[in-house]
């Protein structure tokens, strides 16, 4: 079985042996600056991430800094010590006026007519000035004084706590860029992604080197894809076709891939989240440290940390989508799900990378990817599909045998729990180029109406879950990726009925960023859909505001669907 990493480096084989044994011992130092802080300041408000985020001072030695931490400082000992030896957070990721720019660009969102709407895209559209950074260049000429990896291009970052750049955020960056016109930042961003994989094989969670022991959604191709839909710039789609090919070895390598018969006898592949990590986040480890003084044994305790951080790489940390209890956090399971969304995005990949081999005319090449999306669309139909509750389900491998040879498909390990990420598939209707339909327009209509029955849609958009457990992948959140997501899937289904529920939740997805726009004078990073203008909570850190991925999709649906002008944009 697939083993998790044991070492205190960063769990993969990017960069040299000794520029990983600097990042580790960084890292080792600022997690135990952290365990410091949190006995100098108490749990009230503390954020573990940030002391993993500080770059130490160019002035500053490593080994003098370890020997100089209070083992018990006061508030004030503490912020003397880190004056002394570290910068400010963030300092080591400059901000960069993106240079693509343009206030008011000629051509955007030419279907929005009402003046306010206008008016306020223009202003989300002005937040990349505030979240586009430029790596510092210390990063590169002194890994061991950094956790934030280099990256060459320009990068646009989440907001907030979340200073350095994530990858599945990055897919709706890219789309509000290009809606922005900002091509030039939207390919340096694929580029930074691409870059990544040729160090490590695969894109990081994060760029940082404590997020290198896991990966998120993989929606690579698919930001490929738009570039390329937007600038028809073939050279550009060449030049990152291996890193693809690449990203794909990894997502289909013994890690992550599982194989299962179905009741026909025939055998499937499909994939999972597992992290090669058994250790506590470094971001998060007073976190999950506490968690894990709830089990008993080590090898429970490096089970569950690496069941955290393989939910850390779903993208959707936390959730009862993966516990078997759903009130308590030590039952994750996530290593034996097979996820829905994450099958279809694999899907999507194959579909992509087949698509762009005949574009660059390497036909073998689109031949064999073809024929694996077309494997994994009956897998997904085998073993996903559930035509009682028409909907897609994620299916819970047994746990008692480490996810190993071939499993047996049971009916009852599909989860019937009700979760947006069922609906995820119907995405596969929309943005191929070429032209099959993943669910035709009568199957698309039966999900759809399996959608409003099932207790998801709200007021303010579309909810995680139906059950709220304070975890923030859970009811009432709503988050902007999964809203678009389906939107676009009903959108593209060729039907007229998808098409108007499509354009429904847009419509109050919109509405309710704007009022919270209005009140707070911000985007946030999530969403109550109970109520219109309400910003979401819950999980392990405060609500964060920016934000990369809720500005992409506010001007891509702004895009898609228009807003005439005497549509009302307040909440009624
Ligand atoms: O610090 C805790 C966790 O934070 C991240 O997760 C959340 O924010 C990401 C950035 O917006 C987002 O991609 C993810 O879906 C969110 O749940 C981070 O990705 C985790 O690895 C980290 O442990």
């Amino acid at each position: 079985a697939p083993t998790a990493s044991t070492s205190s480096a960063p769990a993969v084989d990017g960069g040299t042996d000794e520029a990983a044994a600097a990042a580790a011992a960084l890292l080792a130092l600022l997690q135990r600056v952290q365990s410091a802080a949190l006995r100098a300041l108490g749990p009230d408000g503390f954020d573990p991430k940030l002391y993993v985020d500080l770059p130490l001072l160019p002035t500053a030695d490593a080994r003098a800094a370890a020997a100089a931490l209070p083992a018990a400082p006061s508030p004030a000992d503490l912020d003397a010590y880190l004056a002394r030896y570290f910068g400010a957070v963030g300092s080591d990721l400059v901000p960069a006026g993106p240079r693509d720019f343009r206030p008011d660009p000629p051509g955007f969102l030419p279907r929005v007519g009402s003046r306010e709407a206008r008016a306020w895209a223009l202003q989300v559209h002005a937040l990349w000035k505030n979240l586009t950074r430029r790596v510092a260049k210390d990063v590169e000429e002194r890994p061991d004084r950094h956790t934030l990896l280099p990256l060459r291009h320009s990068a646009v970052v989440p907001g907030s706590r979340f200073r350095e750049v994530y990858y599945w955020d990055s897919y709706w960056v890219v789309r509000g860029l290009l809606v922005s016109k900002m091509y030039e930042t939207a390919k340096d961003i694929v580029l930074n992604l691409v870059e990544l994989v040729g160090k490590y094989g695969f894109v990081p969670n994060g760029a940082r080197s404590y997020y290198t022991n896991r990966s998120q959604p993989p929606l690579l191709s698919s930001m490929v894809l738009e570039v390329y839909m937007a600038t028809g710039d073939v050279e550009f789609v060449r030049c990152v076709f291996h890193s693809l090919l690449k990203e794909h070895s990894f997502w289909m390598s013994e890690v992550h891939n599982v194989v299962i018969m179905d009741n026909h006898g025939q055998v499937h592949n499909l994939a999972r989240y597992q992290a090669r990590w058994n250790k506590p986040r470094p971001e998060s480890a007073t976190i999950d440290e506490e968690l894990a003084s709830k089990v008993n044994s080590t090898a429970a305790k490096e089970k569950l940390y690496q069941e955290i951080a393989s939910t850390a790489e779903s993208g959707w940390d936390f959730s009862s989508r993966w516990m078997r209890n759903s009130t308590d956090m030590t039952t994750l399971t996530t290593t034996c799900i097979l996820p829905v969304d994450l099958n279809t995005f694999i899907f999507k990949m194959e579909r992509d990378i087949a698509d762009f081999a005949i574009l660059i005319g390497d036909n073998a090449t689109s031949e064999k990817f073809l024929e694996a999306s077309k494997a994994r669309r009956i897998a997904i139909d085998s073993i996903l599909w559930n035509s009682d509750m028409e909907q897609w389900l994620d299916y819970w491998l047994p746990t008692d045998r480490g996810c190993q040879g071939v499993y047996q498909w049971k009916s009852n390990s599909q989860n019937r729990n009700i979760f947006a990420s069922n609906f995820v598939p119907l995405w596969l209707n929309a943005h191929h180029l070429g032209s099959v339909q993943f669910a035709d327009p009568a199957k698309s209509e039966r999900v759809m109406a399996s959608l409003q029955a099932s207790g998801l849609l709200h007021p303010a958009g579309i909810a995680t879950s139906l059950t709220n457990t304070s975890q923030q992948w859970d009811f009432p959140n709503g988050w902007a990726p999964l809203q678009h997501l389906i939107a676009e899937g009903l959108l593209h289904s060729g039907s007229k009925e998808a098409a108007k529920l499509a354009e429904d939740i847009a419509t109050r997805w919109v509405r309710t960023n704007y009022a919270t726009y209005k009140a707070t004078g911000t985007m946030h990073e999530k969403y109550d859909v109970e109520a219109c203008g309400k910003f979401g909570g819950g999980g392990e850190y405060k609500p964060q505001t920016g934000f990369g991925w809720s500005n992409g999709v506010v001007l891509s649906f702004l895009e898609e669907f228009g807003w005439a002008e005497d549509k009302e944009i307040i909440c009624s």
